[in-house]
């Protein structure tokens, strides 16, 4: 590795990339599966005022809070950004993806659009990458929600009834991949990563790197 490699490394900063979907699309099936493939990545847990589904674990899944908890930390500067979805609360805490960006550690969000908007109209927006899940059909998804088996046939209905307000915001987003085959949309996410991140690294590094090819090229033709 030549040393300005080196350098970059220390200085580049971490991409937010964004997964938002109708609730059972499989977005956090998906965001668990880069998770695996690269353990640089950071998972921002989000702060919520929801109770916890059976195998949920404070501080792992969520911070399950009470909603007057959740209003001191919106009041206090400390949410990224937050919304009301589903009638509870959810937000992502700022300093964990502070700090993750600044180390140059990307970090996954699994938010709905009116978080994916708030992060895109940041300061952080340059580096934001945003991916829309589309379910392959409505029926599929009402499958899906039914199969998961955690939420009680009020709380699908109410997912089912939110899902086209989600899906009307699909434009918004960097890219749209339609989740049929769980492997292949995996597979398409962690290409779009990869190029994400070619992309990013090519503005600081690269011109130093050319420069060290043409001093090369030089010495080899003298
Ligand atoms: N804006 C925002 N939305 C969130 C956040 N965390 C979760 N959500 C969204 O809230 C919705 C409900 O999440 P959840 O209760 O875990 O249900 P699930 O998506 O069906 O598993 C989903 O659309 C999530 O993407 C957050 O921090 N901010
Ligand atoms: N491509 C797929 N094909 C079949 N089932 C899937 C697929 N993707 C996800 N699932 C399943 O659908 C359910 C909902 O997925 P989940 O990741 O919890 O969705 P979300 O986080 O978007 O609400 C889960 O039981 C998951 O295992």
């Amino acid at each position: 590795m030549s040393s300005n490699q080196t350098s970059l490394a220390g200085t580049r900063r971490g991409l937010l990339i964004i997964l938002s979907s109708p609730s059972g699309a499989g977005k956090s099936t998906l965001a668990g599966r880069l998770m695996a493939w690269d353990a640089s990545l950071s998972f921002s847990v989000s702060a919520t005022t929801r109770p916890p589904r059976p195998g949920e674990l404070d501080g792992r899944e969520y911070y399950f809070r009470e909603r007057a908890d959740f209003e001191d930390m919106i009041d206090a500067g400390e949410m990224l950004e937050h919304a009301e979805v589903f009638g509870n609360l959810y937000g992502s805490p700022r300093a964990p993806v502070q700090e993750a960006i600044e180390a140059g550690r990307d970090v996954i969000f699994d938010i709905d659009w009116q978080g994916g908007q708030q992060v895109r109209n940041s300061t952080l927006s340059k580096d934001v990458v945003s991916i829309f899940i589309l379910p392959p059909s409505i029926a599929e998804l009402d499958r899906r929600l039914r199969a998961r088996g955690q939420d009680s046939p009020d709380v699908i209905a109410t997912r089912m009834a939110q899902s086209e307000a989600e899906i009307s915001h699909w434009a918004e987003y960097d890219y749209v991949l339609v989740n049929e085959d769980i492997d292949e949309t995996e597979e398409k996410l962690k290409t779009i990563l990869t190029a994400e991140r070619l992309h990013r690294d090519r503005q600081p590094g690269l011109a130093g790197f050319v420069r060290e090819l043409n001093a090369e090229f030089r010495e080899r033709v003298t």
